[in-house]
């Protein structure tokens, strides 16, 4: 099938490697029909290349438990669970539209992930304070937020944990490429971002050109 998205979602990789990714990474019917639904409303979902490569690392992982910041309609959620089924899922977004169109595709492959609406930030204070922890945790929501949900992430994130961070090369703008000023704020808190987890013990990073770059941070004791 076909991809198509709209301009100037992701400019690292190009369109055409993108629709290729597509066409040879297998998926699930209800992840196509995401697509299309995504492609019709014009809503943000992972990039194809994005997608891949987070559902290969979930089923590497197989986190017993994972968490999800920046629902959307479901689509990364859904990619997840179906490469670790028994995982015990929980997606927070704070569009209220986009979670109801995201649960409907969760009920109708019977996926049990547990959705939050809610400020991802009011949401990790809540999970602090009841000392929960995660193995997994993937963040896909507000590029110039990330600094600080990073603060907060590090107190939930289990000591052997990986976290996994979208669009943090921001249309290839935060290395170097051309942008409008209006960009700039964000950029400027995206490399605090990576200045902020740099020296970060026991920790390895990976900063990965797909999609719209991801970064993976895998912590070890
Ligand atoms: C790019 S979309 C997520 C796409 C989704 N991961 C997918 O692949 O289907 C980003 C989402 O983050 C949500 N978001 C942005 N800032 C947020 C915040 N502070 N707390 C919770 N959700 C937030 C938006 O409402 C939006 O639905």
């Amino acid at each position: 099938m076909e991809f198509k998205r709209w301009k100037n979602l992701g400019e690292i990789v190009p369109d055409y490697i993108e629709e290729f990714c597509n066409l040879y990474n297998e998926r699930e019917e209800v992840l196509k029909e995401i697509e299309e639904f995504a492609k019709e409303t014009k809503t943000p979902i992972l990039l194809p290349s994005s997608a891949a490569l987070l559902r290969l690392l979930v089923g590497i992982e197989k986190p017993k438990r994972i968490l999800e910041i920046g629902t959307g309609i479901g689509y990364s959620t859904l990619n997840m669970f179906f490469a670790s089924p028994k995982s015990k899922i929980v997606t927070v977004d704070s569009n209220r539209k986009r979670m109801e169109v995201a649960k409907s595709f969760f009920e109708k492959v019977g996926a049990p992930v547990k959705t939050v609406l809610s400020d991802g930030i009011e949401f990790l204070r809540e999970l602090i304070c009841r000392e929960e922890t995660f193995d997994f945790i993937f963040v896909d929501s507000v590029k110039s937020e990330y600094p600080f949900f990073n603060f907060k992430l590090q107190a939930v994130l289990s000591p052997e944990g990986v976290a996994v961070f979208d669009n943090v090369l921001f249309r290839g703008y935060v290395a170097g490429r051309r942008y409008d000023k209006r960009y700039e704020r964000s950029i400027n808190l995206l490399k605090f971002f990576f200045e902020s987890i740099k020296d970060y013990p026991n920790s390895e990073k990976f900063l990965i050109p797909v999609g719209d770059g991801l970064l993976i941070l895998k912590f070890c004791v």
